[in-house]
């Protein structure tokens, strides 16, 4: 977990001017909180969901609402992600949670029926600009999902597959500028990836053989340093540990950990004590693809804004 100083916003104004991080200022609200009219929070949806934290935004979504046909599964979504943390994503089963996660890189364009409105932006830069370049936003904004799923080839060539797809080891180019061979670049690649990953310890003496033959567990690191040899600034994890055992989930939530020193990471997960254990952040998701609470987990799981909330954590609901 990195060493922020996250403070949960506690002014109690409904509405106003409120200074965010980037200066700006903005209309703000927290979830539980009425309007001066008396509105609650079921009705609006317009407001900023924020808590002030030290460092940057890396990602800002604003009024990001995701529709599949007639079904609105994301409303009016505009949060700040901050930078080199870890950013836990909770909710009920169907709330919204990996369909707002899939925004973050765009892997929702895939799916014919989601329409996607608001804006997203990744260090200010607008995702769903027209033209943007997703092969370059992919890259910057890499996915980990609940399956491990590595090619069918070995653990090498699953690390290197995609800079070499993206031409960034096998060009001659590259290889006169760096007055190196391919295969030594690749050789450094391949084990910076799998250290980040706490992986190469286990593997090193056998990078050729297939990566099928790994357990489940060393499979998701694999694919999570798959996921960094493109060098990421933000991974985005879709229950990443669901499908694994205690002592091999115990080491993906301890590289996460470690990740969220040099990496922003957004995950989902329906396990609440990984939510508390591992994120320096928590987005609480409730049914209808609402946003309900987002802050400073500790606060949240110790003290959450909103009864619905603390229902959900406490069991109550959910
Ligand atoms: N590809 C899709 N096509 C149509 N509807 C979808 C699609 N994916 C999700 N939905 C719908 O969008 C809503 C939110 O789904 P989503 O998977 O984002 O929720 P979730 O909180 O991640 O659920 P879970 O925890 O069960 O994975 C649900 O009503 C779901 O049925």
């Amino acid at each position: 977990m990195s060493e922020t100083e996250n403070q949960p916003r506690t002014d109690t104004a409904t509405t106003g001017d409120t200074d965010r991080t980037d200066g700006t200022a903005t209309e703000t609200r927290l979830s539980g909180q009425q309007t001066t009219a008396g509105e609650t929070e079921e009705t609006v949806h317009d407001e900023w969901v924020q808590y002030e934290y030290a460092g940057a935004a890396k990602v800002t979504t604003t009024d990001l609402n995701v529709h599949y046909g007639d079904d609105h599964a994301i409303k009016d979504i505009s949060i700040e992600i901050p930078e080199e943390s870890v950013t836990a994503l909770i909710g009920p089963s169907g709330c919204g949670k990996s369909t707002f996660l899939r925004c973050l890189n765009r892997m929702n364009d895939r799916i014919r029926a989601a329409s996607i409105d608001g804006s997203v932006a990744v260090d200010g830069e607008e995702i769903y600009r027209d033209g943007a370049n997703l092969v370059e936003l992919r890259k910057r904004v890499g996915m980990v999902f609940q399956q491990p799923n590595p090619f069918p080839k070995s653990i090498r060539d699953n690390v290197v597959y995609g800079p070499r797809k993206h031409g960034e080891i096998n060009t001659g180019v590259l290889s006169r500028l760096f007055g190196r061979d391919t295969s030594e670049k690749e050789d450094d690649l391949v084990e910076r990836s799998l250290r980040q990953a706490a992986i190469w310890d286990e593997v090193n003496d056998r990078l050729d053989d297939n990566a099928l033959g790994l357990s489940g567990g060393q499979q998701q690191r694999l694919c999570i340093a798959r996921c960094l040899a493109v060098d990421p600034d933000v991974i985005l994890m879709d229950e990443p540990a669901s499908a694994l055992d205690p002592i091999a989930t115990s080491k993906i939530e301890d590289l996460i950990e470690d990740l969220a020193e040099e990496y922003t990471v957004v995950i989902v997960t329906h396990n609440m004590q990984q939510a508390a254990r591992i994120s320096d952040q928590t987005a609480v998701f409730l049914t209808g693809g609402e946003l309900v609470e987002y802050g400073d987990t500790d606060q949240i799981f110790e003290n959450p804004e909103s009864q619905r909330v603390e229902d959900y954590i406490t069991g109550k609901f959910g």
